[in-house]
């Protein structure tokens, strides 16, 4: 009861927040096959928005196009428009590294680099911004207490971020990404790798981060989608099927197939 109520407050919150992106028209390649199919929508800011559908949907590819990651494979493409605060990311004139500050993505698996649990978080930041040592150690004090890591870390930030726990990793992963301070998060199934109590972190820091930042997220876990998302997008072989409040879609969805899916009638 306490979920819904607060479930519900989020949504109507959510309903009058500017939109962060809009998806105009989105289309994408993997050379003749098209993976996503004329996709429209706008991600309210500061708020998070989850992206369900069985697998193959077309989900993680989405993701994918919002920070341009596609790019490196050279049969990959996009048609449409994607607007970042009314500008089109997809433009050839955007500045890819940039745009990858601006829009972090965390993915399933935790992949911290082969370095320094400090460093992980330094080398990002050193990439972008000219810091004194200080400046630099408050920073990547700053970013792991947003991850709710400093705690468990700070006696050790010389050691490899690899000698860390799964969850601990993804908390790194997370708090590498807030560190170049992004306007836009997206997590591509952040928990699927994670037992339940550090899945629950996760969860907790995402509801934490909501308050900052445009979260996106690509769940396998209706639950999951449930608990922490004021807007759900219900997606299938390609094509956005519905888009609506959480709640509405959880509880009463205008579609047949969303229904369906959520019912665990396929997928
Ligand atoms: N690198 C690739 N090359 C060719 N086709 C791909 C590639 N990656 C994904 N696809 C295809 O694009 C479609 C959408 O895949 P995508 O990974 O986005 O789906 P998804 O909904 O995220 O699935 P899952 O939940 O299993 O991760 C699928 O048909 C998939 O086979």
């Amino acid at each position: 009861m306490k979920q819904d109520m607060s479930l519900a407050m989020a949504a109507a919150a959510t309903r009058d927040a500017p939109a962060k992106i809009v998806v105009r028209d989105l289309s994408f390649f993997y050379g003749q096959q098209k993976a996503l199919k004329n996709i429209s929508l706008s991600l309210p800011e500061k708020s998070v928005t989850a992206f369900i559908g069985p697998s193959g949907c077309g989900k993680s590819t989405l993701l994918r196009v919002f920070n341009r990651i596609y790019e490196l494979y050279p049969k990959q493409r996009a048609e449409g428009e994607v607007l970042l605060d009314g500008r089109n990311i997809l433009d050839r004139s955007q500045d890819l590294n940039l745009l990858r500050a601006t829009i972090g993505m965390v993915f399933q698996k935790p992949t911290p680099y082969p370095m320094s649990i400090y460093e992980n978080i330094a080398f990002g930041i050193r990439l972008y911004e000219k810091l004194s040592r200080s400046a630099l150690d408050d920073r990547v004090e700053e970013a792991l207490r947003r991850a709710a890591l400093w705690e468990e870390v700070k006696d050790k930030l010389g050691q490899s971020g690899l000698g860390l726990s799964g969850g601990q990793q993804q908390r790194l992963c997370i708090a590498r990404t807030v560190a170049v301070r992004p306007k836009v998060i997206l997590l591509d199934e952040p928990a699927s790798a994670l037992d339940p109590i550090s899945t629950a972190k996760i969860e907790e820091l995402i509801d934490e981060l909501r308050a900052d930042y445009t979260i996106a997220i690509v769940t396998h876990n209706m639950q999951q989608a449930a608990r922490i998302s004021s807007r759900t997008a219900f997606m299938y072989l390609g094509e956005l099927v519905e888009y609506d409040d959480t709640q509405t879609i959880f509880t009463s969805p205008r579609q047949k197939r969303t229904e369906e899916y959520i019912t665990g009638r396929f997928g």
